[in-house]
């Protein structure tokens, strides 16, 4: 089974004059990075809010790794919310907290213990660039980094999914790059990537599954898609750059579907496609400020988290062990997750809050309580 999967789903707002989604059936697959493109007013964020069971389907079904959400109860929803990764175009942080307090929140409200928070807060920054920012706040922050914090809380705990709302959306093209760098990192450890966005460079570039809405219907459907096939390679140019920067032979011959490339090579050459795009000085203001793309490219090679959290754990050390979303074989990861927060959160103490920010006034008892509930009914 499919681990998102949509079956004729509707969402009309109360005050909407028409559906903001109109009988919206599909499949996304575990391990997927999928492009949500679409015109302002698309739909493109009510389909992310309905899998965040922010705002419920008038009509349809939406399962997320076989769970029924209309079937959740609203005591089960934080724990639901919190076993899915979440960043927003204006990165939501807690603005009275630190770097470092932002990402160890996410832990704290699943009752990680203090010394596996110490463990892991490090590691993550590390993973985003953000070592030597630990006591910024957030005014203290660019908008990049601000969004790596963000990520960086998204990703602390492993989700099965991380959902992306026009992510990029406040950044410039380089610090865009190194964001999606990060995001196709994330995806490379299994998590599965739905993303909204309206960036065509990157979309572009990238060559993920691309899924577009238009008045809340989905027009298309690709694989390896674009958010506008008569701009796939505008620019010879770029193409011949991004070659000579990769030393590659030509990655593509004109007609996209016609290019037979494999899905290795499709997801080993987008981050370094976006780089020889961005990097070619196509965007003129920004293309002088490069650094050679050898010298910024430093994502694609995955993540190193949980090979540093087994490394800690051999040295025995207190180890937060995510769960393992690209394991085909192991139970669905947001099942196992709900059931490892189930026993994390019994008696857990600080849990006051959602990861980021969602669930106010949620007491200490309550949570241990929905671990436990959540553990069995999930
Ligand atoms: N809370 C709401 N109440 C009423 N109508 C809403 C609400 N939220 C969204 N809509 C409407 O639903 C439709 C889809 O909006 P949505 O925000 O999902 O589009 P979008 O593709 O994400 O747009 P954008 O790219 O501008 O963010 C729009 O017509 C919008 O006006």
């Amino acid at each position: 089974m499919a681990l998102i999967s949509l079956k004729d789903v509707t969402k009309i707002y109360p005050k909407g004059s028409r559906p903001a989604l109109d009988g919206i059936n599909l499949d996304i697959e575990r391990g997927d990075f999928v492009f949500l493109v679409g015109a302002s007013g698309s739909g493109k964020t009510s389909l992310l809010r309905l899998l965040l069971r922010e705002e419920e389907a008038t009509e349809g079904e939406i399962r997320v790794a076989g769970n029924d959400l209309r079937r959740l109860k609203s005591r089960q929803i934080p724990l639901y919310r919190r076993s899915i990764g979440f960043v927003f175009q204006d990165y939501k942080l807690l603005t009275n907290k630190t770097v470092w307090q932002n990402v160890a929140f996410t832990l704290e409200v699943i009752g990680a213990r203090r010394s596996t928070i110490k463990t892991m807060v490090p590691q993550v920054l590390k993973t985003v660039g953000l070592t030597g920012k630990e006591n910024n706040y957030p005014h203290e922050l660019s908008g990049g980094e601000a969004q790596r914090v963000a990520l960086a809380r998204a990703y602390v705990n492993h989700p099965g999914i991380l959902l992306a709302d026009e992510p990029t959306g406040n950044l410039d093209p380089t610090t865009s790059l190194g964001i999606m760098e990060v995001l196709d990192a994330i995806n490379r450890t299994g998590t599965t990537i739905v993303m909204a966005t309206h960036n065509e460079e990157i979309v572009n570039s990238m060559r993920k599954r691309v899924i577009e809405l238009h008045s809340g219907h989905i027009m298309r459907d690709e694989a390896h898609g674009s958010y506008d096939s008569a701009k796939f390679f505008p620019d010879a140019d770029v193409e011949a750059k991004a070659q000579q920067a990769l030393g590659t032979a030509p990655l593509h011959t004109g007609n996209p579907q016609s290019t037979v490339m494999t899905d290795t090579q499709f997801s080993n050459e987008g981050i370094a496609r976006l780089a020889s795009s961005v990097h070619s000085g196509r965007t003129g203001r920004y293309g002088e400020v490069f650094a050679p793309v050898e010298q910024t490219l430093t994502w694609g090679k995955g993540l190193r988290l949980e090979e540093e959290a087994a490394e800690a754990e051999r040295r025995g050390s207190d180890t937060f062990v995510p769960p393992a979303p690209d394991a085909p074989s192991a139970p669905s990861p947001i099942t196992e997750h709900f059931t490892r927060i189930g026993k994390k959160t019994a008696g857990s103490p600080g849990d006051k809050q959602g990861s980021q920010g969602h669930v106010e006034g949620e007491t200490n008892s309550d949570s241990g309580k929905q671990g436990k509930n959540e553990e069995g009914a999930l």
